[in-house]
C-alpha cells in the first residue's frame, strides 16, 4: 500500500517541463518580488528616519531660536523698565504704575516684582501676597551678580512653578538698586505653551525644552514641568551646546528620532522627537500600500511567464510523446507546431531520425525474410506467408525443387562455384514465375514454389517449363545442372498447407528415385 502511495505521488509531483516551468516561474517571481519588499521596505526605512532626524533638528533649532528671540524681548522689556524705575524708586506708587503699564503693555509675563539690594521684594503686579517678603537664599546671586539673568525655576509663594527673567535697575550714576523680575509660569495657559505648543503633531511628535541642568522648562505633558531628566543622550548633547539629531532611548526606554539645538543665551537646549513606533507605523502603511498596488503587476507577470512556459513546453511535450510511440504516429509529427527555432529543429531532427530508423528497420525486416545467397524468400518469410495464404480461401499448388547431385557440383567446380550456380537457378525460377508466385529457398539446394489459384495440371505443366528451362540453361563456369521436382496441390480446405509440403516433397523423392531431372505429382490434397 506504500508502494502503492509512493507511486501515485511520485506521479502527482512528477517534474515535467511545464510543471518545471510552473514552480520556477513562481519561485521567481514569489522570490523577486519578496526580494525587492524587503529591500524597498529597508530604504524606506531608512529614508523615513533620515527625514525625520531632518525635520527634528530643524524644528528644534527653529523653536530655539524662537524661544531666544522671545528671551530677548522679555529682556528688553525689563530693560526699559529698569530704566523708568530707576528714576522713580522713591515713589513706589509710580513703581507699581511701571509694573502696571509693563504687565498690560505686554502678555510676556504673568507677573512682575522689584526686589531691593537686600533682596526684599519692595513692589509686585498683579497684587499678590508676596509684598516685603524677602527672595530665597539660592536666588541671592543675582544681586551679587547684578547681571540680567533668568532665575532657574522655582515654586513662588503663590505656589506657581516659573523662571523669572530679571534685570537691574541701576541708578544714573550706575549705582546697583535692586533689580526687576517678570515672573513666567511654566503651567497651565501660558506664554511658553502658546509660544511652544503647537508643535505637538498626531504622529506622536513633541517637543520639550530643558535649562542647563536638564530640568524640564517645557513639556507636552504639563506635569513633567520642573522635572530632572536623566540618561537622555539628546539632552547630554543639546547641553553641551551641540545642535543635531539622533535615534535615541528616552528616559522611559521608548526608542525616539530626536532632533536637537541648544538657545545659547540662556544654556537651555530644545528637544523635538518622534517616537520609532510611529514611524515604523507609518513606514508600515506606506510598504502596504506598495504590496497592494504591485499584486496585479505580479500576477500579470506570472501569467504571462506561465502562458510563455506552457507554450514553449507544448512542442517538447508533444516531440517527447511522439518519439514514444514514433513508429505509430510519425505523420503527427509534422503537425506539430514547432515555433520557436530549437523546437522546429528537434522536430525537423526527429521526423529525420524517424525516416531513418523506419528505413533501417525495413532494411532489417527484409533482410531477416531474405536468403542473403539468392535473395529469395526464406522460411521465415515462408511462415509469414503462408498465414496470409490460409486466410484466401483460393487454392495453390506446390513445387519442391532440389538440385540433382549438386554434391558433385561443389566438389568438382569448388564451393563457391556451387554458391554461383544456386544463385543462378533462383534467377530463372524468379525468371519463370508470375507476380503472384512465393519462391523460398527451403535449405541447401531446396526450393519449394507455390502458385496461388493454380491447379495441379496446371501446375505440372509450370514445372515442366522451369526444369526444362534448367535443363537448357548454362550455369556459370559452364556448368549444366538438372533438377528433380514434386507437385502437389492444396485445395484450401480443412487439410493442413503442411500435409501438401510434405506430399510434394515426396513427390520429389519419388522424381529423384525413378531417375531425376523429371516432375512427379501427387493427387490435390
Ligand atoms: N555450394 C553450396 N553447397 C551447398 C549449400 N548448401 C548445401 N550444399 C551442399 O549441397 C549438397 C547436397 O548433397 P546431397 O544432399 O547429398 O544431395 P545431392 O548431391 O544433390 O544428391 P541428390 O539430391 O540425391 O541428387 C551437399 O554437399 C551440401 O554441402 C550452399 O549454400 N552452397
Amino acid at each position: 500500500m506504500v508502494k502503492g502511495t509512493l507511486h501515485s505521488l511520485r506521479k502527482v509531483f512528477r517534474l515535467d517541463l511545464k510543471r518545471l516551468i510552473l514552480v520556477l516561474a513562481t519561485f521567481g517571481v514569489v522570490f523577486t518580488s519578496l526580494n525587492t519588499l524587503i529591500t524597498s521596505y529597508h530604504v524606506h526605512r531608512s529614508a523615513f528616519i533620515k527625514d525625520t532626524l531632518h525635520a527634528n533638528q530643524v524644528y528644534a533649532t527653529k523653536l530655539a531660536q524662537v524661544t531666544e528671540l522671545f528671551l530677548q524681548s522679555v529682556n528688553s522689556q525689563l530693560h526699559v523698565s529698569a530704566y523708568h524705575i530707576s528714576v522713580k524708586l522713591s515713589d513706589l506708587t509710580e513703581v507699581h504704575k511701571e509694573l502696571e503699564r509693563l504687565l498690560g503693555q505686554t502678555n510676556s509675563f504673568d507677573s512682575l516684582v522689584v526686589v531691593d539690594t537686600h533682596g526684599k521684594i519692595i513692589a509686585v503686579k498683579p497684587d499678590l501676597d508676596v509684598l516685603g517678603k524677602s527672595i530665597s537664599n539660592n536666588q541671592l546671586d543675582v544681586l551679587n551678580t547684578q547681571q540680567p539673568q533668568v532665575l532657574e525655576p522655582f515654586v513662588s509663594p503663590a505656589g506657581n512653578l516659573m523662571i523669572s527673567p530679571t534685570y537691574p535697575i541701576l541708578s544714573e550714576s550706575g549705582d546697583y538698586l535692586g533689580f526687576v523680575a517678570g515672573g513666567i509660569y511654566l503651567q497651565g495657559d501660558t506664554i511658553l505653551n502658546r509660544l511652544l505648543g503647537r508643535h505637538h503633531y498626531e504622529d506622536g511628535s513633541y517637543m520639550y525644552v530643558v535649562d542647563k541642568k536638564a530640568r524640564l522648562l517645557f513639556h507636552v505633558n504639563e506635569h513633567r514641568v520642573g522635572e530632572l531628566v536623566k540618561d537622555n543622550l539628546a539632552i547630554e548633547r543639546v547641553l553641551k551646546g551641540f545642535t543635531g539629531a539622533s535615534e535615541i532611548v528616552n528616559s522611559a526606554g521608548i526608542s525616539m528620532v530626536a532632533g536637537y539645538a541648544p538657545i545659547p543665551m540662556t544654556g537651555w537646549g530644545v528637544v523635538s522627537q518622534r517616537p520609532m513606533s510611529s514611524i515604523l507605523d507609518e513606514l508600515g502603511v506606506t510598504h502596504r500600500a506598495v504590496i497592494y498596488s504591485s499584486i496585479p503587476a505580479t500576477i500579470l507577470i506570472l501569467g504571462l511567464i506561465l502562458i510563455a512556459g506552457i507554450q514553449i513546453a507544448k512542442p517538447l511535450a508533444h516531440l517527447a510523446k511522439q518519439l514514444a510511440t514514433f513508429d505509430k504516429t510519425s505523420s503527427d509529427t509534422s503537425q506539430i507546431k514547432a515555433w520557436y527555432y530549437e523546437a522546429a529543429n528537434l522536430k525537423r531532427t526527429l521526423l529525420q531520425s524517424n525516416r531513418s530508423i523506419k528505413k533501417v528497420i525495413k532494411s532489417l525486416d527484409n533482410d531477416r525474410k531474405t536468403d542473403q545467397l539468392t535473395s529469395l524468400h526464406n522460411r521465415l518469410s515462408l511462415d509469414l506467408w503462408l498465414k496470409n495464404a490460409m486466410l484466401s480461401k483460393a487454392g495453390m499448388s506446390v513445387l519442391a525443387i532440389d538440385i540433382d547431385h549438386f554434391k558433385s557440383i561443389n566438389d568438382v567446380h569448388g564451393h563457391r562455384a556451387g554458391d554461383e550456380v544456386l544463385k543462378e537457378l533462383a534467377s530463372v525460377m524468379r525468371g519463370n514465375a508470375r507476380a503472384d508466385d512465393f519462391i523460398c529457398r527451403v535449405g541447401g539446394e531446396e526450393f519449394l514454389v507455390f502458385l496461388p489459384k493454380v491447379s495441379l495440371g496446371e501446375a505440372v505443366d509450370a514445372a515442366e517449363r522451369l526444369r526444362k528451362q534448367v535443363l537448357e540453361h548454362t550455369m556459370p563456369k559452364g556448368i549444366q545442372v538438372t533438377v528433380s521436382i514434386g507437385v502437389s496441390h492444396w485445395l484450401n480446405n480443412e487439410s493442413s498447407i503442411e500435409r501438401a509440403i510434405e506430399l510434394a516433397d515426396q513427390a520429389l523423392y519419388r522424381a529423384k528415385r525413378t531417375g531425376r531431372n523429371k516432375s512427379c505429382c501427387v493427387e490435390p490434397v
